[in-house]
């Protein structure tokens, strides 16, 4: 999995591929990876498909009651720490590796959230097998304050290093794009790797392979009695 988050001038950009694997079997080539949690807040997830899946589920519930408790919009701290309790509660064993983003009144927040709980407060992160590829697209390209434009390029092309380069990521983009006003998810915002069209015909002519000669050999039939098989 690669997945990415971005503090750019309006809000957050979160980014995933959606490649699912079991060892060297790729099972699922178009799965979702961001979550909702609210309207203002999306959690991407790596690790264990069920564990985020799951995990992220249960949060989002949790929030909601907190809303309607408190009829705020729910600091996306909160989020936070209701998630990194949970996991740190299960020591690690919860493989999710999550990376939250959202926007509250505080402003916008990215959030980098490990399965043993510990949590990181950053303006770009990235986490799951093609982290590495996707953050030296970030530690080279990022500036506080870009552009929309400029900032969903820059999340495309970091899932896309992680879709070409690790063998853990793959097949399509999507986009989420957290504004104080707007939440905008673009799922399969791009087909990375749409499945060529054969055109030709591979059945190969007849007489292709040539035949030199065809032999008759012939058998003694011996008759097989099979009485005395037990
Ligand atoms: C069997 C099985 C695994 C079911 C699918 C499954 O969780 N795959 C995992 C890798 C994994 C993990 C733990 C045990 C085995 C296989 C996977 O693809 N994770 C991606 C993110 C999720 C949300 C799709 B990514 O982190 O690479």
């Amino acid at each position: 999995t690669t997945i990415v988050g971005i503090i750019y001038k309006h809000g957050v950009i979160l980014g995933a591929d959606t490649r699912a694997t079991s060892g060297n079997i790729v099972s699922d080539k178009n799965c979702e990876k961001i979550h909702f949690l609210a309207k203002n807040m999306y959690c991407c997830g790596a690790g264990t498909a069920a564990d985020t899946e799951m995990t992220t589920k249960m949060i989002a519930s949790q929030l909601e009651l907190h809303r309607l408790n408190t009829n705020r919009v729910v600091p996306v701290p909160c989020a936070s720490t209701l998630l990194k309790q949970y996991l740190f509660r299960y020591q690690g064993h919860v493989s999710a590796a999550l990376v939250l983003g959202g926007v509250d009144n505080q402003g916008p927040h990215i959030y980098c959230i490990y399965p043993h709980g510990s949590t990181d407060k950053l303006p770009y992160a990235t986490m799951g097998s093609g982290s590495l590829a996707a953050m030296s697209v970030f530690e080279s390209r990022w500036k506080p304050d870009m552009e929309e434009e400029e900032g969903k390029k820059l999340v495309r092309d970091a899932i896309a290093a992680g879709i070409f380069n690790d063998l853990g990521s793959g097949s399509n983009v999507d986009l989420c794009i957290i504004r104080k006003d707007s939440t905008q998810y673009l799922r399969n915002y791009e087909l990375a790797n749409e499945k060529g069209v054969r055109n030709l015909d591979y059945t190969y002519k007849r007489g292709t392979t040539g035949v030199l000669s065809v032999k008759k050999i012939a058998f003694d039939v011996v008759e097989e009695s099979t009485s005395g098989i037990e």
